[in-house]
């Protein structure tokens, strides 16, 4: 039978006609990354896995990093789109859209030619965790670079989107456990620059918090925990909690605000520290209100030491500390000794180069010739305005920066003619007391003028009455006179 070569090279030509038109069709109908998929569940039939599970706490109910940092880098993979299921969320920049996995989705990725796939699992019992798919041929070639590739790609996504954010202490509820420390994201206003101080001051701390973030190495060469604390202390309104805002802000560190009155012991102070991530500051208001035995503390004094010490949290790398008090005039000094505390700063009340500053920002006058004035009054002592105080009245009159000076000098002027009255009222107390003593001996104390004017009555039968310069040109310093009775 004679082969019709035509009619046999007419059939192939057609086949192959077809063959393109259904290549073309399918192309148009079924994405690459799903026929990808295809073809990888297919060879998966002729490979052995290996599951390694990624908890979100680990048994101490500490947080686990990797998790963290998995949950930044899984979401930021192309693949992500690929899953079923896949969350919105809006970015910090109004036209940011993030996608984030559903829980029980699962991304695939590549690396190194090994495919891996990752599960985000939430279970109520043992709570959220990833769970990686990997062919055990390729763990050991695979696994541990792709973990460091993972922690350098989810540093990078840190620095670029990295929204600090703060932490506050709920009560205890049931066994306490995770999830005690609920967060939002940190919007405070203040810098560095914003505040009002002493601007040597200011750039040593400036120079002091720089130093601490480059010496990690350093630190750990002395086998000490890579932390360090600071005191502010003064009166009310003199920027102390902008100021910690500020220094989470420069060292872009979270915030745990812990609040001493919600714990129910020392060792629930220890799991709540335990909890906290690096790179954060813990901040401790009203510190003084603890140990000096004002506000009842359901945690032990020796328990607050411990967790100023760093001996309960060795796990504590790359914390700040950060106590705001009153006055540290009632603290036992072993309380903020050296180690304990590295560094007290003063927020006094307002100076006239403080009130330079507020004027400059909130007024934008850098020169008037209202200034002399101002400037006579904190010289001539007395005036006790904290900066929120001369702040305020600014603001109230922003518009016309004459109005707020004059309101300003107003204010001082009332607050230093009731100052001098009350210090002369409080010096006749003190001459009465010379002279007439009752109640048991000890240190007793009158605090007046904003507690910048203090009389201890002591047990050798002397009275010491200590005034602090109210126009101290340096925060740093405070003077004192001492006036000494002999009952
Ligand atoms: N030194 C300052 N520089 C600029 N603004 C200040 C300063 N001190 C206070 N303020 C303003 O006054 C307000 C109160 O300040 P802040 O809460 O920081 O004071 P504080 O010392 O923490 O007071 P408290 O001891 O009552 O908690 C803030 O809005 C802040 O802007
Ligand atoms: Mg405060």
């Amino acid at each position: 039978m004679a082969i019709d070569f035509r009619r046999v090279f007419c059939l192939l030509l057609l086949l192959g006609i077809l063959l393109v038109v259904l290549w073309l069709f399918l192309r148009r109908k079924i994405r690459t990354a799903k026929l990808k998929r295809w073809w990888r569940l297919i060879s998966d039939r002729f490979h052995d896995h290996q599951f390694l599970k990624v908890p979100e706490f680990n048994d101490n109910f500490q947080e686990n990093q990797l998790f963290r940092r998995l949950s930044l880098y899984l979401n930021s993979l192309e693949s992500i789109e690929d899953s079923d299921y896949t969350n919105l969320f809006s970015g910090a920049k109004s036209n940011d859209i993030l996608l984030s996995l559903n829980p029980n989705q699962t991304v695939s990725d590549e690396f190194l030619g090994a495919y891996l796939s990752w599960t985000y699992q939430v279970v109520s019992s043992s709570g959220r965790s990833f769970v990686l798919r990997i062919r055990k041929r390729d763990k050991r070639r695979v696994l541990r670079p792709y973990l460091q590739h993972i922690h350098s790609v989810s540093d990078e996504i840190d620095q670029k989107i990295r929204q600090i954010r703060l932490y506050t202490n709920a009560a205890v509820v049931g066994d306490g456990g995770a999830g005690r420390w609920k967060s939002v994201p940190f919007t405070h206003p203040a810098t560095i620059d914003t505040v009002a101080m002493d601007a040597e001051l200011k750039n040593k701390i400036k120079a002091d918090l720089d130093a601490f973030l480059k010496s990690k190495q350093y630190y750990h060469r002395l086998g000490r925990v890579w932390r360090r604390s600071y005191l502010l202390y003064g009166p009310s309104g003199t920027g102390k909690s902008s100021f910690v805002a500020a220094m989470a802000k420069s060292l872009s560190y979270d915030v745990y605000d812990l609040d001493l009155s919600k714990l129910s012991g020392d060792s629930d102070l220890k799991l709540l520290l335990l909890q906290t991530n690096p790179r954060s500051l813990i901040l401790i208001e009203d510190f003084d209100r603890y140990v000096a035995g004002t506000s009842p503390a359901p945690v032990s004094l020796s328990g607050i030491m411990n967790f100023m010490d760093g001996v309960v949290n060795s796990c504590c790398d790359e914390r700040v500390m950060v106590f705001t008090m009153t006055t540290k005039d009632d603290i036992d000094p072993a309380i903020l000794r050296p180690g304990r505390v590295d560094v007290h700063i003063h927020f006094p009340l307002c100076d006239f180069n403080n009130f330079k500053n507020l004027a400059s920002s909130y007024l934008g006058v850098r020169e008037h010739k209202l200034f002399p004035q101002v400037q006579e009054i904190f010289q001539s002592g007395g005036a006790t305005m904290s900066p929120a105080e001369i702040s305020e009245l600014m603001m109230a009159n922003r518009n016309s920066p004459s109005r707020a000076l004059k309101s300003v000098i107003s204010a001082l002027q009332t607050t230093s003619s009731t100052a001098k009255a009350e210090l002369r009222s409080a010096a006749e107390a003190v001459e009465e007391a010379g002279t007439r003593r009752d109640g048991p001996h000890g240190v007793k104390e009158i605090r007046k003028l904003y507690g910048y004017l203090s009389i201890f009555y002591k047990s050798d039968g002397s009275v010491e009455i200590s005034v602090t310069c109210l126009a101290a040109p340096d925060a740093m310093f405070n003077f004192f006179f001492f006036i000494h009775i002999m009952a």
